[in-house]
């Protein structure tokens, strides 16, 4: 009895560190505290809302988000487009209660994300972000962190979703190619390949993305989408997009200057009103041509 009680302590502890990991950008880990009365919601459905968020880092005083109200029903894809220091990040880090709003609040399924029990804030809501794409370990390992319980089948299966399994098997070792030794060297596309497969695995009801911003050839650019899209499909995202293909699966855009939204709709709408996002758009598409 005892020897299971230790062994579930063991695992409990190794999962959650190993999804604090994921969770976190590495070097910056979550400063916030722990939920007095912590609320339990074991399976978000992933609607997020900003009320009112006014929001400053700390030691400075320039509001970075003044008065920010926004809804992400549950579900939808929203790209976060905006020129640097727009806000982009500063958005995604409060979604993954990175930080805590100055007032105002931020919620999923309604409960202020500072009630939200910490392990189900963890486990509804992942950030991948291009700091956290790999760790050491091996290929599986990194698929793993997504949910550390699981079996190699599971991984491999993950790994299949996404279009993965093809290239690691062809891997040195396969899924045991540690990916930081010569021959298991990822390009910059199968290491995001394997970052999705790792989100896939993991599940969250809310998935962050900064997305990477190396260039990548044609072929690979759109396995890599296609990986993207079946990992957005049936949870909510928040995308820091890059790339104009990424922009256009989005349900929903919004372009940010200065901590505030300048335009809101669907990728289709924005180019329909001719303002910044159509301007983009025309800017992108003949950088690609
Ligand atoms: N850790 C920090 N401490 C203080 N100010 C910060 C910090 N991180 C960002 N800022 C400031 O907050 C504002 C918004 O930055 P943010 O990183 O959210 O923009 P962004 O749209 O993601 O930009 P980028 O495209 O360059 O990543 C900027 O003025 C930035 O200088």
């Amino acid at each position: 009895m005892y020897d299971e009680l230790a062994m579930f302590a063991n695992a409990y502890s190794s999962a959650t560190a190993a999804l604090e990991k994921i969770s976190g950008v590495l070097e910056e880990e979550p400063s916030v505290p722990e939920p007095a009365s912590p609320v339990a919601l074991p399976h978000a459905r992933g609607a997020i809302r900003f009320a009112e968020v006014e929001f400053s880092y700390p030691g400075t005083s320039r509001q970075v988000l003044p008065r920010f109200s926004l809804d992400v029903p549950a579900g939808q894809t929203v790209a976060l487009v905006g020129a640097t220091g727009a806000g982009k990040t500063t958005l995604a880090k409060l979604v993954s209660r990175f930080y805590d709003p100055s007032s105002g609040s931020v919620q999923l399924d309604g409960i202020d994300l500072r009630s939200v029990a910490d392990p189900d804030l963890r486990r509804a809501v992942v950030m991948v972000t291009q700091e956290n794409f790999l760790f050491s370990g091996s290929v599986a390992d990194n698929i793993a962190l997504g949910k550390p319980t699981a079996t190699r089948a599971e991984i491999e299966a993950a790994a299949a979703e996404v279009g993965a399994h093809e290239f690691i098997a062809a891997l040195p070792d396969g899924y045991d190619t540690d990916v930081r030794k010569r021959g298991g060297r990822l390009s910059a596309g199968q290491r995001q390949m394997v970052a999705f497969a790792r989100a896939f695995l993991a599940d969250p009801a809310v998935l962050v993305l900064d997305e990477a911003t190396s260039s990548l050839d044609v072929p690979t650019e759109r396995a890599v989408q296609a990986a993207l899209e079946t990992v957005l499909a049936d949870r909510t995202a928040f995308i820091i997009a890059h790339r104009l293909s990424t922009v256009l699966i989005a349900d929903r855009v919004l372009v940010l200057d200065g901590g505030i939204v300048v335009e809101d709709g669907s990728p289709e709408e924005l180019i329909g009103e001719r303002g910044r996002f159509a301007a983009l758009h025309t800017a992108w598409r003949d950088s690609l041509a």
